[in-house]
């Protein structure tokens, strides 16, 4: 084997490579942003998409790996690739539900990467409002939870929105105690209803007696734990050193494997990969008996999976629902425009949410 010196002036070599390849790719990159500049003359240049999952999911995709790098560390080293990639064509800025140390806030890293910004919102229902009112290039949303489910707030403000969905991306979520005081000195527990409820037999079990309050995030309940004795917060291990907190207690969500879903919005949707998946929206009139059923029957009617289903008040009158349906499918392709097309004839306000890759490998 080679000696030490020499081996690193081969690494200096191939650094160098790889620099002046990395910059090549760049100038391309720059060449991309151009022509989708110029393709859509009419479009607001801030509207301009540069995010692609879809071509993401492909240069993921047929990446051939020899080794001996596995396929986690090359994942990251091109996630950052295209995040510099992403801000050479344009200044993206990516909302979420702050303050930093959320599991929203390292969602949309593992999405964007670190060449991007990164803007936290109070609520929920303002990551939408900023992707609407232009405020924002993409916003990131938790949408569902695989212990405690729906994510209500999401779908509440999803009932009215003009943002489009673009891709979702998955996250391990594993929760922990953080506080300042023993555990048997805590009396009240901070943390977003979420959070609450995936780690609820925990805190019967081990906080029986200790107050459970809802705030607005995980990191904002870190933020109130911090200055309060007595109190604790469930939150992700990372608010600890952001917010001066001891860990309590690791991972006491219930069950294995808890993880959330987040959907990435923006103006539009991006095209088919030839696995994506499509968001609808609608509400029956449930005077006409069998409406629901009927609409649904539409999706099977054109060989489209469901995968999910929720409903929510309408807000309009009492026991009116408004169903959010996701199915196979991308709503350019034609059997997903005529299941839409049929749905109208059983529904009203039919509205499509967004079509996005497919990241999960199990569907
Ligand atoms: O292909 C594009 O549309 C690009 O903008 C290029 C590129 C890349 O760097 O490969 C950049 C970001 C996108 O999310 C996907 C691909």
């Amino acid at each position: 084997m080679a000696d030490l010196p020499s081996l690193r002036k081969k690494i200096d070599s191939l650094d160098t490579t790889l620099i002046n390849l990395l910059n090549e790719r760049a100038r391309v990159s720059l060449d991309i942003g151009n022509a989708k500049r110029q393709q859509d003359t009419a479009m607001d240049k801030k509207d301009v998409q540069v995010y692609m999952p879809s071509r993401e999911k492909e240069i993921y995709d047929k990446r051939l790996n020899h080794g001996p790098l596995n396929d986690d560390s090359l994942q990251s080293i091109f996630r950052e690739i295209m995040s510099a990639s992403i801000a050479l064509q344009t200044d993206v800025t990516v909302a979420y539900l702050g303050p930093p140390g959320t599991f929203s806030h390292q969602a949309a890293h593992e999405c964007f990467g670190d060449s991007v910004l990164y803007v936290p919102q109070n609520q929920i229902s303002d990551i939408i409002d900023a992707v609407e009112k232009g405020n924002t290039t993409y916003g990131l949303v938790p949408f569902e939870n695989s212990t405690f489910g729906s994510v209500v707030e999401t779908l509440d403000r999803a009932i009215h929105t003009s943002t489009r969905i673009r891709a979702e991306t998955y996250l391990a979520v594993h929760q922990c105690l953080l506080s300042n005081s023993p555990l048997e000195k805590i009396t009240k527990v901070y943390s977003h209803p979420q959070g609450l409820g995936q780690v609820q037999q925990w805190l019967s079990t081990h906080l029986p007696d200790a107050k459970r309050v809802s705030v607005k995030s995980t990191a904002q309940a870190a933020e109130m734990a911090a200055v309060e004795v007595g109190a604790a917060a469930v939150c992700s291990a990372i608010c600890s050193e952001l917010y001066g907190l001891d860990i309590v207690a690791r991972d006491i969500e219930h069950g294995t494997s808890n993880t959330t879903r987040f959907l990435v919005l923006g103006k539009s949707s991006d095209k088919p990969t030839g696995n994506d998946h499509t968001m609808v929206r609608f509400t029956v009139d449930h005077r006409q008996p069998g409406a629901l059923c009927d609409g649904l029957k539409v999706f099977k009617d054109y060989g489209l999976n469901l995968f999910k289903i929720d409903s929510r008040p309408s807000g309009i009158r009492p026991w009116h629902y408004v169903f959010f349906v996701e199915c196979s499918g991308h709503a350019d392709n034609d059997n997903v425009i005529q299941a839409i097309q049929d749905l109208n004839q059983f529904s009203v306000d039919v509205q499509v949410l967004g079509s996005f890759p497919n990241v999960r490998a199990d569907l």
